[in-house]
């Protein structure tokens, strides 16, 4: 759209723009059995102030535009489902320690700025395999997201309940408030880099971190001895970003924006469309063609060039720098055969999409007895996968996707603690996939640091 008819729309002529994707097919939405309550819920949401700004989602834009001519580095990560429960200021700090920890680790590593997204403030609906789960003889809807319904299994806090969307939405801003205060007001100081280690069980992958910590001590008191003024570390920009699911929370949160009357999604500077929901004719990728927030779309082993093509036409029609994320997720096994015909096809077509790996999604197996899992060597396998392939093609590997916790869990089987299948349910708690803990993280930032000073 151009400026000059953008001007002629009223908000009403816009949103009716925008509202087009009811007629399409939204794929992984809840049944909710209370139609009048999800209005209620909707029109309350539209009332709430924006949790983020549309400057700061065309500042990501242009940092992302950076990565993808290899000038900057994405680490984007956090829970595969946030929860209302584990909303604590422990729990919160804990996750963004780790996300600045990993992020220092892979600045040192590449020697260029390193973008930092959580998947927080706002990751609470999932996509599922199945719409029902069924435990001894008794069958109930999925667990679909915080948003959506309760984890506990009964009838009533499996039903999909709108008040949640509400819920949702302050618990995001909560977040949001926190993730702030801690990046902005001294705690992500550089300065800082040994108190983010601080409170985690000690192991060789933090205390290798410590020493890291102490090399950019030293390089501190270099600058400060020489009067240089460093004053620009004290404060680190954090987005966030989740996948745009549930379209009865991202639509009441898209907003107008007052300085460009262009159409912004406020529940997050990035949002991105998930594997099971990217069809170029449904709902979810028109919806979010229309919003100019920075998009993610992920891409399965089944993507093809042409998917690809037609996701970046109808997407990122502009060709903008920043506009449009590839987070691949091929599984360790398919990436070195299925990502370099993808990266070829895209380059050959001229557009310059950012390239990311999501190196969990790809690699889930479920044991013996019921944990959904992954190998860490698998997840590390795809990583260096994912970097050979745009080695192979010439094109640039511009950040990573992980699902990550501060919290001490056994979720991921492997790393150099060695999680097996027994230890797994010592502390399992994830409630849909598991996650790296904090000394799998360290470990992996380690070893893509490798590959980037390689690179
Ligand atoms: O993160 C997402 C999960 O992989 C997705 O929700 C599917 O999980 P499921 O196969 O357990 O339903
Ligand atoms: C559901 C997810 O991923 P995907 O859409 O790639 O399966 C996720 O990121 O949690
Ligand atoms: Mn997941």
């Amino acid at each position: 759209m151009n400026a000059v008819s953008k001007q002629t729309l009223s908000a009403q002529q816009i949103f009716e723009q925008l509202d087009t994707y009811r007629l399409l097919e939204a794929k992984q939405q809840p049944s909710w059995p209370d139609a009048r309550a999800v209005e209620a819920a909707k029109q309350e949401l539209s009332t709430q102030p924006p949790l983020v700004f549309a400057g700061e989602a065309d500042q990501l834009r242009e940092r992302l535009a950076a990565a993808a001519r290899g000038e900057a580095f994405l680490l984007q990560g956090g829970d595969c489902a946030e929860t209302f429960e584990a909303a604590t200021a422990d729990r919160i700090r804990d996750r963004v320690k780790t996300l600045l920890q990993m992020a220092v680790v892979l600045t040192y590593g590449a020697s260029m700025p390193v973008i930092k997204v959580g998947r927080m403030a706002g990751q609470f609906a999932k996509p599922r395999s199945s719409d029902n789960e069924t435990r001894e003889g008794v069958t109930l809807p999925a667990y679909r997201g915080d948003l959506v319904n309760g984890y506990e299994f009964t009838e009533q806090s499996r039903t999909p309940d709108p008040s949640r969307l509400v819920q949702g939405y302050h618990v995001s801003a909560s977040t949001l408030n926190l993730i702030r205060a801690f990046t902005q007001g001294g705690f992500a100081d550089l300065r800082q880099v040994h108190a983010w280690n601080q409170g985690f069980v000690s192991n060789p992958a933090n205390r290798r971190y410590e020493a890291l910590a102490a090399e950019i001590d030293r390089a501190l008191r270099f600058m400060d001895a020489c009067g240089v003024d460093h004053t620009a570390l004290t404060q680190t920009e954090f987005y966030v970003s989740h996948e745009a699911l549930l379209l009865d929370y991202e639509r009441p949160l898209t907003r107008i924006d007052s300085r460009t009357g262009n159409l912004y999604d406020t529940s997050g500077h990035m949002l991105w469309i998930g594997e099971r929901t990217r069809d170029i004719d449904g709902a979810h990728v028109d919806y979010l063609s229309k919003v100019r927030n920075p998009i993610g779309v992920k891409l399965g082993p089944t993507a093809t060039v042409d998917d690809a093509l037609r996701l970046i036409d109808k997407i990122d029609p502009e060709r903008e720098p920043g506009r449009l994320t590839f987070i691949t997720r091929m599984g360790a096994g398919k990436i070195r055969d299925v990502l370099p015909g993808l990266l070829a096809g895209v380059r050959d077509s001229g557009a310059q999409p950012l390239w990311i790996t999501d190196p969990m999604h790809g690699n889930g197996i479920t044991t013996a007895t019921g944990y959904k899992t992954r190998r860490f060597d698998d997840v590390m396998n795809e990583l260096l996968g994912f970097f050979e392939a745009h080695r192979e093609v010439g094109t640039i590997p511009g950040g990573i996707h992980v699902e990550v916790t501060g919290d001490d869990v056994t979720e991921v089987l492997g790393g150099a603690e060695n999680i097996d299948e027994e230890a797994l349910a010592t502390r399992y708690e994830s409630v849909v996939d598991p996650r790296l803990n904090h000394r799998q993280s360290l470990e992996l930032a380690f070893q893509v640091a490798e590959e980037l000073k390689r690179a």
